[in-house]
């Protein structure tokens, strides 16, 4: 039987703010950083340790698994940054208030924005300055890579790339392995991994910072998941 942990970053400071995040590369609020050292305190007492790690190229997921890296004494182990398990991109939606948005656009059209699998945020434009192809982190990416809106079906299809030629090899050779992302690319994850249903991941929210542990048998199948207490 192999673990696998999964940890959806800290609250960020637009968690904090309740904006619409995606792309935005915000920071750990104070309680975020609280946060990851009590989830590496609560892996270190449950005698976790790991081979690699896995995170985005976002520095709220890069410093959660920093920090609880730490409190593990494991800040030596490889990670490995892959844009391909960031947040899901938020569009135009990116840096509004999401009350504010539901007051203009109403709550249905927001929650499917939000949780819809197959529903696009409106678009970004290629001159807007959220727009990735500016962004020097994401200079190679092709074209059809950079994305101008994502819904989770999409966000999935460049995650399970990474996921089965870069993780899943990792897991095959034995490593213990720790995959720090974001709500939705770890959400479209489980949805992969538990062959979820549109309707059962659209109920499907994530805590930031609590481990979610995956028991798995020799092929990599699923034999349980909870969460860390
Ligand atoms: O704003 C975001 O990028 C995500 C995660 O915080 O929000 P939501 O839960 O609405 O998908």
């Amino acid at each position: 039987m192999q673990k696998l942990v999964l940890l959806r970053h800290g609250e960020s400071v637009w968690n904090q703010e309740n904006r619409f995040t995606g792309w935005t590369d915000v920071d750990l609020s104070p309680e975020g950083f609280e946060q990851a050292s009590r989830a590496g305190k609560l892996l270190d007492k449950h005698g976790y340790n790991f081979d690699a790690g896995f995170t985005s190229v976002l520095k709220r997921s890069i410093k959660t698994l920093h920090f609880v890296l730490e409190e593990l004494d494991h800040l030596w182990i490889p990670v490995t940054k892959s844009w391909r398990l960031n947040e899901r991109f938020y569009g135009a939606l990116q840096g509004l208030n999401k009350d504010e948005t539901i007051a203009k656009y109403g709550e249905e059209q927001v929650h499917k924005w939000r949780r819809d699998p197959n529903e696009h945020p409106p678009e970004v434009t290629h001159d807007d300055e959220c727009y990735p192809g500016h962004d020097i982190r994401y200079k190679d990416l092709t074209q059809r890579e950079i994305p101008v809106t994502e819904n989770l079906s999409e966000t999935m299809e460049r995650v399970l790339p990474f996921w089965s030629e870069v993780i899943v090899k990792a897991m095959r050779q034995n490593q213990k392995v720790i995959i720090c992302a974001h709500g939705n690319s770890l959400r479209a994850l489980i949805k992969y991994m538990d062959l979820l249903s549109d309707e059962d991941v659209t109920n499907l929210d994530i805590p930031t910072a609590t481990p979610w542990i995956y028991e798995l048998d020799e092929g990599l199948n699923t034999i349980r998941h909870y969460y860390l207490e």
